[in-house]
């Protein structure tokens, strides 16, 4: 019972945490400030209304200067559209139902444009998603509930009251394209009845299991819609695409974060238009609209009868609206039905269009990045629950540090690893890295059980290349600096770009520029990235490829590969304090990004306080891939 009750205080913590740092963000900042924030668009203008479902108004706006600025508007968002003359006064709350490029839709809380809209000052303004806090919450609750009743025997598996169990009956099936682990893991997700975990280390073929077994399970279960969900859209959007490409019918609820014709065509939106009864909807939607417009040209002002004409010409669009939401909802219904699978993120499975469907199963991905209280939105929906991911990399952004440090960033993925081993397979061959690029994480994260594939296992990028180095940069004076709040080393970073720049002038010699390495040059330090960023578009001899080098943090590589990559360690004092470093699981994030030649630049007198760098650091001596820095000065 005191599961819940403690993950509710901890989301609680959470909340107020993010709602301050919101309101810091927003309060007292001027329009422009909050547009430099990414958080507003100002100036707007009107391109379309329309009315929607539920007696609400859609707008359509465009942004239209400051295209150049980055924004976190998103779909299913809550914003507020503003009128700038009085801000106070004049604003309508909504959800942005659509955003391309700069253009958006957003669903306001009225059933008639505003007055204020008339004027040209006109802002969308994004508010705080106490939305998605409210869905997690009320999870927790509905859970904390489910587990008090003899039925709830998933949430008490899941929790570790229960054990899972397995079917004994199903004899194990093997698909060619899969490799042994990869089969394994199916057949275990099959014979789950409760609960199986996919433990899907770097570059394993996670997803390309999920998408046969979800195959496999849609045939088991009769073509039932299976429902598959991950903590952020661009998981959900490579999923709905690799399994549509399978042939299945996806249905893919909520907004894609990338638009692609493909991953369009599987939103419910466009499934919505194609389907027969959408053209009468239409028909209707249209005639509503029609009396809508009569209806504005009687101004508020006029007499008596003209208030009257005005109102009968509001309530008859108001019930031929009505009819509209029915028929989608028939639609809508038909669609769900008709799906084998449907994806949404965490919590877009509580979207209104799916809010009362059941699953048989439901499979969460991206396992290791979601946070509690959001799975257990999709988990309420099903009977049977796959969890994938790894909980060796990164997990979860939490706001509070007092939230993170009492538990909350701990994944249900790596509870449910600890508590049920039996559930878990682990995949084990992986398609992305040369052999010694693998060997440590492999021996520190995955017990030495991780295999690379003969396809990788011995891949340079020329012949005689060393596809491993440490760099050691004790006794060189690199020292670091502090930058506000993150570390940063001058030294180290220029370092590292004068040895990228001897070898690319290597590479050149062998590869022609259009063939050339995809290269990323990674950091834990913020600050640092910016030193480097700003070096490497500086170094002529680096110009003619740019377009292949990315500088960034760790975290924004989660997920993706490159041929080599540079990693600056950064820290360097004679204190030993190696602050961030210590987060092992983005380590190793960082190093099993690289395909063919990964190149780790630090001190080892610093590092030396860290078994984890020591380890790497031995190994590297082992294997002839150590070298001092003073070796190429
Ligand atoms: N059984 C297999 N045989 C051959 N290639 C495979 C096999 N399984 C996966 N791969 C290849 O390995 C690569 C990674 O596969 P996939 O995208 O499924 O992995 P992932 O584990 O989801 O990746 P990530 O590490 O980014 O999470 C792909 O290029 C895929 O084609």
């Amino acid at each position: 019972m005191d599961y819940f009750k403690k993950l509710l205080d901890l989301l609680k913590t959470e909340r107020e945490e993010d709602h301050a740092q919101y309101r810091k963000l927003t309060e007292q900042s001027s329009v422009a400030e909050r547009r430099a924030n990414g958080l507003t668009w100002y100036p707007i203008a009107i391109r379309g209304s329309e009315m929607s479902r539920g007696d609400y108004l859609t707008v359509e706006v465009e942004r239209t200067t400051h295209h150049e600025l980055s924004h976190q508007l998103r779909a299913g968002m809550p914003a507020v559209f503003f009128g700038n003359h009085d801000p106070q006064k004049d604003r309508v709350e909504g959800t942005i139902s659509h955003l391309n490029a700069n253009r958006l839709k957003i669903t306001l809380r009225t059933d008639e444009l505003p007055d204020f809209a008339r004027d040209g000052k006109l802002g969308i303004d994004l508010l705080f998603d106490d939305n998605s806090y409210d869905e997690m919450q009320a999870a927790l609750k509905s859970a904390n509930e489910i587990l008090e009743k003899p039925e709830g025997s998933l949430v008490k598996i899941l929790t570790g009251e229960k054990t899972p169990t397995f079917r004994t009956d199903l004899h194990p099936i093997s698909i060619p394209k899969l490799n042994e682990s990869q089969n394994n893991t199916l057949n275990k997700i099959l014979s789950a009845n409760e609960l199986a975990i996919v433990h899907g280390p770097p570059g394993t073929g996670k997803t390309t299991t999920l998408v046969q077994a979800i195959k496999a399970l849609s045939k088991q279960e009769n073509k039932a819609p299976i429902l598959v969900v991950a903590p952020s859209n661009t998981a959900v959007d490579l999923l709905s695409e690799k399994l549509s490409e399978e042939g299945l019918n996806v249905l893919r609820i909520g907004n894609p974060a990338r638009v692609s014709e493909r991953l369009v065509a599987l939103t419910l939106d466009h499934k919505m238009t194609d389907h027969p009864m959408m053209k009468n909807a239409k028909t209707l939607k249209k005639q509503a609209n029609e009396y809508r417009n009569m209806a504005h040209k009687y101004k508020r002002s006029f007499g008596k009868s003209e208030r009257d004409q005005r109102k009968a010409l509001f309530d008859e669009a108001h019930k031929i609206m009505k009819e509209v939401g029915n028929t989608e909802q028939y639609i809508i219904d038909d669609l769900v039905a008709k799906a084998q699978v449907i994806t949404a993120t965490l919590v877009g499975a509580n979207h209104y269009t799916i809010r009362n469907v059941k699953f048989q199963t439901t499979i969460i991905d991206e396992a290791g990045q979601a946070l509690e209280p959001a799975c257990w939105i999709p988990i309420l929906k099903a009977q049977k629950i796959i969890l994938a991911g790894d909980h060796c990399q990164l997990s979860p952004t939490i706001k509070s540090n007092e939230a993170a440090k009492a538990g909350l960033s701990t994944t249900l993925l790596e509870k449910c690893v600890a508590l049920h081993p039996e559930a878990v397979t682990l995949l084990e061959e992986q398609y992305r890295m040369n052999e010694q690029i693998m060997a440590h994480s492999s021996k520190i994260f995955y017990q030495n059980k991780l295999k690379a594939h003969d396809s990788v296992a011995k891949r340079l990028l020329f012949a005689d290349d060393s596809p491993l180095a440490f760099i050691d940069t004790a006794g060189c004076s690199f020292d670091e600096k502090l930058d506000g709040t993150s570390s940063t080393n001058p030294d180290e970073a220029a370092f590292l770009v004068k040895h990228l720049n001897i070898f690319v002038e290597e590479l050149k010699k062998k590869i022609s520029t259009n063939q050339f390495p995809s290269i990323a040059i990674i950091s834990p330090y913020k600050q640092q990235i910016s030193i480097l960023k700003e070096q490497v578009e500086h170094t002529p001899e680096l110009q003619d490829i740019l377009p292949h080098i990315s500088v960034n943090t760790i975290d924004s590589f989660q997920g993706q590969e490159r041929d080599i990559v540079y990693i600056s360690l950064t820290r360097s004092n004679a204190e030993g304090a190696i602050g961030f470093l210590s987060d092992i699981r983005r380590m190793n994030v960082a190093m099993t990004r690289a395909r063919k030649k990964l190149v780790v630049i630090g001190d080892s007198a610093t590092l030396a306080s860290s078994d984890f760098y020591e380890e790497f650091i031995n190994y590297t001596q082992e294997i002839g891939a150590y070298q001092s820095a003073w070796e190429w000065m």
